[in-house]
């Protein structure tokens, strides 16, 4: 029987819509704005589109949007002045730096001058570190995305058995935790991982975010199983350009019960859920009820 194809796109247009109505509220109860600003640095096509669709969305669910667009040789003095600036703005309530950064800006010493409050991105270390104690913080989007889509599909994922396939600080570490959350047992695996295909066919719950094109492949994976898969790989077929994931598609939407497109899955939520992060972090800061069920 083929997958439900689980529409990541349509799903990310209800997060939006959802956050919309909160700041909407927050507005007119509490004459509060939440702002978003976006730091991008040098000229990468990739980074320069997804800045791009983030500064829309921000407008479009009613925050104020800041974008910041550096050049490549910018000097991580220059870089880490601005961060202070914003992280001392009181209308600016999350900051993202956009990734990757040029090979001479140290990634990790940039992402953890932010304030941790504002960083609706949650690399910053203290938020790492909150969320594998299981405490309150900012979650990574893609991870939370990914949740969502879960959680809606399945209701409840207690209990099941879930493969991680990556262990990436940005997805792969951090779903894990987030898995272990909502109580399933977790296991990461990774390209090195002793008989791979056999260790993801005991899941219930695949996350393909390995950062290989179509590696996981449909005999790998258990009758029924739900397939998330979190990568964005640009290949060549047949002369043609294409968009695939970290999961062959065909193969796996054969087995599987449920799946996630690549484009239409989890890419779009990743968009969603730094917005839910955005309001998440403005509300905080005001001594305000978070938004329900736009957080872990
Ligand atoms: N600071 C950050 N940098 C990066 C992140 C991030 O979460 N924070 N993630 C990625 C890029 N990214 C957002 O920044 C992102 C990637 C993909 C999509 C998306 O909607 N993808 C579409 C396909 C789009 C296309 O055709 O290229 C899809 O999957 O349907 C949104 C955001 C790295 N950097």
């Amino acid at each position: 029987m083929a997958a439900t194809v689980i529409d990541g796109k349509a799903f990310a247009a209800k997060v939006r819509e959802q956050v919309a109505e909160h700041v909407k509220r927050l507005k007119d109860d509490h004459n509060i704005t939440p702002g978003l600003a976006v730091v991008l640095v040098g000229e990468d096509p990739a980074s320069e589109v997804y800045v791009r669709s983030k500064g829309k969305m921000t407008v479009e669910v009613g925050m104020k949007s800041v974008e910041h667009k550096l050049a490549a040789d910018t000097s991580e003095a220059e870089l880490l002045a601005l961060i202070d600036q914003l992280n001392n703005d009181p209308e600016i309530h999350g900051i993202l730096v956009q990734l990757p950064l040029p090979d001479h800006l140290d990634e990790d010493l940039v992402i953890n001058s932010l304030d941790p409050a504002k960083d609706v991105d949650g690399f910053h270390i203290s938020n790492v570190g909150l969320l594998g104690t299981g405490q309150k913080s900012m979650v990574p989007c893609t991870p939370l995305g990914c949740l969502m889509m879960l959680r809606d599909h399945h209701g409840s994922i207690s209990g099941m058995n879930a493969v991680v396939v990556g262990r990436s600080n940005i997805v792969g570490k951090p779903m894990a935790q987030l898995l272990l959350g909502d109580s399933c047992t977790v296991t990461i695996a990774h390209s090195r991982t002793k008989d791979l295909p056999e260790v993801v066919r005991g899941a219930d719950i695949v996350v393909a975010a390995v950062g290989r094109p179509e590696m996981v492949q449909g005999d790998w994976i258990k009758p029924g199983a739900t397939v998330i898969d979190v990568g964005i790989n640009r290949i060549e077929r047949d002369g043609k350009k294409k968009l695939v994931g970290d999961a062959d598609y065909e193969s796996c939407a054969e087995v599987a019960g449920a799946i996630t497109p690549v484009p239409g899955g989890v890419g779009p939520m990743t968009i969603a859920c730094l917005l839910a992060n955005t309001l998440t972090a403005c509300c905080r800061a005001n001594g305000l009820d978070e938004p329900e069920g736009l957080t872990a």
